[in-house]
């Protein structure tokens, strides 16, 4: 049995990239502004260090203006919210992202719901979930991470995607509902399955594409894949990997990949697959935010 193909999402996020490198600069020049990116990071949590620090790294790479703000674990929610309110008021800033999670006594939803719609660009606020929702997806800013799968999954097998079985597991607002939303969009037949699903090894093998977004280490085994699906996996788990050495660890999904390539037609690695995108859509979605605030033309859609 041929092995599946693996779906290179650090190279395909690196063309989004490049793409939107181009399209800020011909901004840049006919009008003079660039696109501004405000990213907050409250508390220490290394990993979250590590995705801010991309997000900035990435936003100055396609030539926007970035801002980063970090502040201590211990910052009061009052103090968040009144810099979410200065940033909404920023014309230089077009964009606002609060790294998640939050601190524990920080309300995340009041936070959320404070950033203007136009400069959410995490596409976490009600009224860009609910154009989403309502099918109005070119008026939405739409969350990076399901945009970045649906991206793979059209770069895999094409722009047509309807009629395919498409199988999400997970429920969450970030990443499976919103996934679930696009994936009708583009008139697929959308499964959500979830911790409490009968029978999720079968419901999973119908499936010609599977979106896995649970959070569980290889949960998803590699004989619950159905021959020849395209399978996108987007947890990123930490476990430990004493082969490496004492206290090493490693990345990986919540597929058993080494498994699933027997089944898959194609399959997304972790790390290297999603993770990438989710950092190349937020570039897009600054663009988007940008010159939608300048009141320009829509371009091309990437997705
Ligand atoms: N406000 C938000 N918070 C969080 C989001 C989000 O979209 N908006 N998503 C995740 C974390 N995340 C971005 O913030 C993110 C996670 C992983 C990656 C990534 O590139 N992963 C690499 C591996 C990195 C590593 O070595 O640890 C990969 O998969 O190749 C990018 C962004 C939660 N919070």
């Amino acid at each position: 049995m041929p092995e599946a193909q693996i779906i290179d999402g650090k190279a395909i996020a690196e063309t989004v990239r490049e793409e939107i490198t181009r399209r800020a600069a011909a901004l840049l020049e006919t009008s003079g502004v660039r696109p501004g990116l405000a990213v907050v990071l409250v508390g220490e949590d290394p990993a979250s260090q590590v995705y801010v620090r991309n997000k900035d790294r990435a936003a100055e790479a396609c030539g926007f203006h970035s801002l980063k703000h970090t502040l201590p674990a211990e910052t009061s929610e009052a103090d968040v919210l009144s810099l979410v309110d200065k940033l909404n008021n920023d014309p230089d800033i077009h964009g606002i992202l609060v790294q998640l999670p939050l601190p524990g006594h920080i309300d995340e939803s009041k936070v959320l719901r404070l950033i203007r719609p136009e400069k959410d660009v995490d596409g976490f606020h009600p009224v860009n979930v609910g154009l989403l929702t309502a099918g109005e997806r070119a008026s939405a800013l739409v969350p990076c991470t399901p945009a970045g799968c649906l991206v793979l999954l059209k770069r895999t097998l094409g722009d047509t995607l309807a009629g395919q079985n498409a199988v999400v597991v997970g429920r969450s607002n970030i990443v499976g509902k919103p996934m679930a939303s696009l994936l009708l969009q583009e008139s697929c037949t959308v499964t959500i399955a979830h911790s409490r699903t009968r029978n999720l090894p079968d419901v999973v093998r119908a499936a010609d594409i599977v979106v896995a977004a649970v959070g569980r280490p290889q949960i998803i085994g590699g004989d619950w894949i159905g021959q020849g699906a395209t399978v996108i996996d987007v947890g990123i788990n930490r476990i430990p990997a004493p082969e490496r050495g004492e206290g090493k660890s490693r990345l990986v999904g919540d597929v058993a990949f080494e498994e699933a390539l027997e089944h898959a037609g194609a399959i997304t690695p972790v790390p290297g697959g999603v993770g990438p995108m989710t950092i190349a859509m937020l570039m897009v979605n600054t663009l988007t935010a940008a010159r939608r605030l300048l009141n320009l033309q829509e371009e091309d859609p990437l997705f």
